[in-house]
């Protein structure tokens, strides 16, 4: 039996951001794996014209679900989704609900967080950083709770080359600037937000720097964790292989490729493409969980999940591997075929952005207007081009992270509980990861059918372009 499925029988957990790609497989591995916890709080808001309860049941009913409705048949019953937004003072939860969640609540994951690299600085500094303080605050009002594991990310000091499992200071107090946003008015912030965030590449990443400063400096008696994740990939192996529900980080580029939208890239194809997959990281999470509650480690620790260092992999060859499983399991109507060139240097980036990339899509726009249609591959072309330019910094870059911490909670797992709860990246092989990424891609997020296959390799073969050698 293993001893961290069997920590989380009975136990009440407060999942934030449980809506999102990693809180959605954090439940389902806690369903499957410990079908006798006691309840599941969510905090969720509703979106997109669908109530709370609408949007629980969808995710219930997912693919991602299936397994976990085998094992756990009243899984709905064990999910209690409370009404909060983030974004507002106390979460705007309910004070039935605030009683339920300060006296019942054992475990706390907190995921939820804004990951846009261009979101503003007074919404990013609310959601990661004075909700973070938030709930904080409230976890010390908790008189069962065990452990607090706030997910923040590797790139949160991507600043510095080689990073430790440590909390770096940031220049400036988080409460200093809390406090100064709450009488700037925009335009002095985007003003003085290049300022503030000196040489981190991106708000998200500054925000969630000043998030784990905020962590230690409010950890008060508290159990803590920080885990900080790189680039979350598809699942590798659980629930089943590559499961992956939104267009983050490599995802939206493995689309553009695919259909023949993205043919050049300004990347450093020896740099290391540290992926994890989102399973990987789950399980590192439930099993820090166990570790902070039953071992109450006196400091904060801080555990990497990165690939870097254990099994490394660059973007050269996840480029090949991914052009490589285009052949064999082509996308549905590509524009183009696919096809891709890396490029470090900015000259011929530019080059490749006007003659592969700009160029064609004025070209289709006209012969969509010539055919009364309206015209839109430049407005996509532009959208793109634009998202890409905000990744080209992680893909140019080398990191390395240390991993001790890790590699002690790995040594103090039963050999079972290193089984159920594997987040032993050398194991990964990446070509059948990357294979079974893309074919994720392909069937949970462009929702394509899998019979259509033969149909879109002939049409391939048809297109006479050659695949570039990356
Ligand atoms: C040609 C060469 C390639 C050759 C090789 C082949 C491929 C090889 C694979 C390797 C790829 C290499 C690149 C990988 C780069 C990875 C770097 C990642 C770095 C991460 C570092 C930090 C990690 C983290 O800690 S956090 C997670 C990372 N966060 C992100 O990735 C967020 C980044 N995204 C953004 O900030 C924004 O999306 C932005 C600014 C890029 C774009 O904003 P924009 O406003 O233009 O678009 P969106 O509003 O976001 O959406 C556009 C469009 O898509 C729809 N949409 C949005 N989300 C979803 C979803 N979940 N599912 C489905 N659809 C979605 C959205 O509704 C919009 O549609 P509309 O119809 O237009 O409304
Ligand atoms: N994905 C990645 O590559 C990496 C992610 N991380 C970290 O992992 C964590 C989870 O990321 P990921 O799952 O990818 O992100 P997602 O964007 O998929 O999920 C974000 C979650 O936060 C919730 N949320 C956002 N704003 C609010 C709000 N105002 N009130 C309530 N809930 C809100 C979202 O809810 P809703 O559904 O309503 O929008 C959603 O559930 C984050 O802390 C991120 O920094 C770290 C490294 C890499």
């Amino acid at each position: 039996m293993s001893t961290i499925a069997a920590f989380y029988g009975g136990k009440s957990i407060l999942i934030t951001g449980a809506t999102g790609f990693l809180g959605k497989v954090l439940m389902e591995k806690l369903f499957r794996t410990s079908p006798d916890l006691k309840v599941i709080y969510i905090l969720v808001r509703p979106k997109a014209g669908q109530t709370l309860q609408q949007r629980v049941f969808q995710i219930l009913d997912s693919k991602l679900f299936e397994k976990v409705k085998e094992v756990c048949p009243n899984v709905h019953e064990k999910i209690r989704a409370i009404y909060a937004d983030l974004n507002q003072n106390d979460f705007a939860i309910s004070k039935e609900d605030m009683q339920e969640l300060l006296s019942c609540t054992n475990i706390i994951f907190h995921c939820a967080a804004t990951v846009r690299f261009d979101d503003t600085l007074r919404h990013a500094v609310q959601l990661n950083v004075t909700a973070t303080r938030q709930l904080l605050l409230m976890a010390s009002q908790m008189p069962k709770l065990e452990a607090f594991i706030h997910i923040s990310t590797a790139y949160s000091n991507c600043n510095l080359k080689h990073i430790d499992e440590v909390i770096y200071p940031c220049p400036v107090e988080p409460k200093k600037i809390i406090d100064s946003l709450e009488w700037l008015d925009d335009a002095i912030i985007d003003e003085i937000t290049p300022k503030l965030i000196r040489d981190w590449p991106n708000i998200y990443t500054y925000t969630k720097a000043l998030g784990e400063m905020v962590v230690q400096q409010e950890s008060r008696n508290l159990n803590i964790a920080i885990i900080r994740p790189s680039i979350v990939g598809a699942t590798w192996q659980e629930p089943f292989p590559g499961w992956v529900d939104n267009i983050n980080g490599p995802n939206g580029i493995i689309i553009a490729t695919g259909k023949g939208f993205l043919r050049a890239i300004k990347a450093t194809p020896m740099a290391v493409a540290d992926v994890i997959p989102v399973d990987t990281v789950v399980n590192l999470m439930l099993a820090v969980g166990w570790y902070t509650a039953v071992h109450r480690p006196k400091s904060t620790l801080v555990y990497h999940i990165t690939s870097g260092n254990m099994n490394p992999c660059n973007w050269h060859k996840m480029g090949v591997q991914v052009l490589a499983t285009f052949e064999k399991i082509p996308f549905e109507r590509p524009f183009r075929r696919p096809n891709a060139n890396f490029t470090s240097n900015s000259f011929t980036s530019q080059y490749w952005n006007a003659v592969s990339h700009r160029a064609p899509a004025i070209i289709y726009d006209c012969y969509l207007r010539l055919t009364g249609r309206k015209p839109r591959m430049t407005k996509l072309m532009n959208r793109l081009l634009r998202t890409v330019s905000m990744l080209e910094y992680f893909i140019n870059r080398s990191w390395e992270w240390s991993t001790y911490n890790t590699e002690m909670l790995m040594s103090e797992l039963s050999p079972e509980d290193q089984r159920v709860f594997n987040f032993d990246v050398r194991q990964l092989n990446w070509l059948e990861y990357i294979e079974n990424y893309v074919l994720g891609v392909k069937k949970y997020l462009l929702k394509e059918d899998m019979a259509g296959i033969p149909k879109a390799k002939q049409r391939l073969k048809r297109s006479c372009t050659p695949y570039s050698t990356l």
